[in-house]
């Protein structure tokens, strides 16, 4: 269970503006400085996304606890992404899921009504799906570039953003793909009140400075 209630977990999402997929950093070893250095710098969710292939459950478990204590330090919200045993296992508050991870019903079964769950989404349909989707809380939406984070994924682009942001929908969603300080002015003016991004905070050489840069130009 997470330590805070659904309602405040909802209550920090709606608040949210910047939101950091990272991996384990376990080549550089910094996973908890560099956590600690963007949560400072403003993000508001942090999600453990390691593709590297480094990771079995444990390992993942354990990044993930690192994790969790920098999100209790600086007030965040703590993602998983596409596992629903391993987020009921560190208590987070979020669970990300794209369009084949398990199924929402699924998910809800193991983690109860408290812990977020997020979709991504990729075209018109899947964000209007996924706005009233029933055990859903927030959706994604892109990518707006094509991204090497995550490769042969066709990019909608800012089009998509835009029909997303017309269809004004009632839940949080998210901005995703390719975003980074020199093209957040263009999905803001899409519509976005809300990104995610990998590299832009990653592959920086001063994460915090970074992560403030962004949030410093995000409305809210
Ligand atoms: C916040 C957030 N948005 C989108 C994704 C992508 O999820 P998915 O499409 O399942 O792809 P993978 O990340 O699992 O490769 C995400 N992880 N987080
Ligand atoms: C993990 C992921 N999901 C996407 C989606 O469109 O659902 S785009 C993406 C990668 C975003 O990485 P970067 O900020 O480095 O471009
Ligand atoms: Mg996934």
């Amino acid at each position: 269970m997470p330590a805070l209630s659904g309602d405040k977990i909802r209550a920090r999402l709606d608040s949210a503006r910047l939101y950091l997929c990272t991996d384990a950093r376990t080549s550089r070893g910094d996973l908890a400085d560099f956590a600690d250095a963007a949560l400072a710098g403003g993000v508001d969710v942090i999600q453990l996304r390691d593709k590297t292939g480094a990771l079995e459950a444990a390992g993942e478990i354990a990044a993930l606890e690192v994790l969790a204590e920098a999100c209790a330090r600086h007030g965040a919200l703590l993602s998983v992404n596409d596992r629903a045993d391993v987020a009921l296992a560190v208590g987070a508050d979020v669970l990300h899921l794209g369009q084949d991870d398990i199924p929402v019903p699924l998910a809800r079964r193991i983690l109860g009504d408290d812990v977020v769950i997020g979709r991504s989404t990729h075209s018109v349909d899947q964000a209007l799906a996924a706005a009233s989707e029933p055990g859903a809380d927030y959706f994604c939406t892109g990518p707006c570039w094509p991204t090497p984070t995550k490769p042969g994924r066709h990019a909608p682009g800012l089009d998509l953003v835009r029909a997303v942001a017309s269809a004004a929908p009632d839940r949080p969603w998210f901005a995703i793909g390719g975003i980074d300080g020199d093209r957040l002015p263009a999905v803001l003016d899409a519509g976005a009140s809300r990104i995610v991004v990998v590299r832009a905070i990653t592959e920086a050489e001063d994460p915090a400075a970074a992560a403030r840069a962004l949030r410093a130009r995000i409305p809210g």
